[in-house]
């Protein structure tokens, strides 16, 4: 099995070192091989997606991504910024279906910013339709504005846009993803007010009477991100558009404990996929040795899991990484009063040696 590594920029090579660590100590036959992606690709080549990372991703079983980007960067042109690769390989490979799931496990109850009660036993699957929408859409650019309130001012514009069959596959990997667990789905939309999202919610209602064991509901996502923290454990398994999975899953990582917590995978319809922490490159911690590197283990869990047919590897690693919290091994974001303290390299030894 052939794993395309790309470590990335800011914390992404200290994460995904721990993660490689992990994946070496279960002795599976996987061939990793590295590539620069992001800022440091950029720096090395003068483009973020060099054509032989974009091949080796291509070539690959399965791709462990750590995070791109970094603010000396902002001034860039667009399409030289760090987060064109990731925008870049999303789209090049398909990889239309994201799923984050925010788990709050038992250990990091008090680390939630809710209430414990809200937050124990939370088990929700934030499903994010990824290549599509407002972060894709064209036409998008600047101009001088060509009416409006103040026409002939600068403008800035993109596009929110979705097909049918677009919305109709991500609809299907949902209730599919529900049937396995409380057959719950909430489709989050914008119905009230965008076109976009009114034939996303009438799409998610049709694909949904393909699935009559599966209960539907539709939320307005103003309303889902207030839901979210009165009431998280009300959600089994959501699925919105791009923009609005990707401010959710942010909102959702913070039940868990920590943004350093959520992991993901980002699937295509050949089951290859991308597995990342849901979180960017945290320039303001890079290199002090204190990122939470779980988020990214647990994403090499679901790799194994979803894309390298190893279910056995994968619970291993996921129930090192319950041991390691009952051990009460925290890095800085998830500690709280009596734990113990690690930093990155730490705790990425501490899930090895508890495999
Ligand atoms: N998939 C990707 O590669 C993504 C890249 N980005 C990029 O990352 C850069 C930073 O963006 P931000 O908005 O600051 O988001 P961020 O997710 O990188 O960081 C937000 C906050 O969470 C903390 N944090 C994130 N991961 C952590 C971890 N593993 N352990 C402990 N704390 C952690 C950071 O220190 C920061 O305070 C930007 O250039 C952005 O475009 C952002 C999101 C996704
Ligand atoms: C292109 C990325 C920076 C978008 C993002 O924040 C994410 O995928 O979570
Ligand atoms: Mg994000």
């Amino acid at each position: 099995m052939k794993i395309a590594v790309l470590p990335g920029d800011g914390i992404g090579p200290e994460i995904v070192a721990e993660a490689v660590k992990v994946l070496d100590a279960l002795k599976l036959d996987l061939h990793l091989q590295s590539a620069p992606v992001g800022g440091a690709a950029y720096e090395a080549s003068g483009h973020p997606l060099p054509p032989a990372t974009l091949e080796l991703a291509k070539a690959s079983d399965a791709i462990l991504f750590g995070a791109v980007g970094d603010w000396k960067y902002d001034t860039l042109e667009r399409a030289l910024r760090p987060e064109q690769a990731i925008l870049g390989l999303r789209k090049a490979l398909g990889l239309f279906a994201n799923f984050r799931p925010a788990i709050c496990y038992k250990e990091l109850t008090h680390a939630s910013s809710l209430k414990p009660e809200l937050v124990s036993g939370l088990d929700i699957l934030i499903i994010r339709e990824l290549t599509g929408d407002i972060y894709f859409g064209q036409p998008r650019g600047r101009r001088s504005a060509p009416d409006g309130h103040f026409p002939g001012a600068e403008e800035a514009f993109d596009t929110m846009r979705y097909t049918r069959p677009e919305i109709e596959r991500i609809g299907h990997v949902a209730f599919q993803a529900a049937q396995k667990r409380s057959k719950r789905v909430t489709s989050v939309d914008k119905a009230n007010v965008l076109e976009t999202f009114q034939l996303w919610k009438d799409v998610m209602t049709e694909v949904g009477k393909q699935y009559p064991d599966v209960q539907l509901d539709h939320m307005y996502v103003d309303n889902a991100a207030m839901q979210l923290v009165k009431e998280p454990k009300r959600f089994d398994v959501v699925v919105t558009g791009n923009m609005f999975g990707d401010i959710l899953s942010d909102e959702a990582s913070m039940l868990t404990g920590s943004i350093g917590m959520l992991p993901s995978a980002s699937l295509n319809d050949k089951k290859q996929g991308l597995y990342e922490p849901s979180h960017g490159s945290a320039p303001d911690i890079a290199g002090k040795g204190v990122a939470n590197p779980l988020a990214t283990i647990l994403s090499a869990a679901m790799m194994l899991r979803f894309s390298l047919g190893q279910e056995a590897a994968a619970q291993k690693i996921e129930a090192a990484v319950q041991k390691v919290l009952a051990q009460g091994l925290r890095t800085p974001d998830i500690y709280s009063e009596g734990t113990t303290k690690v930093g990155t390299q730490q705790m990425g030894d501490a899930v090895v040696a508890a495999l």
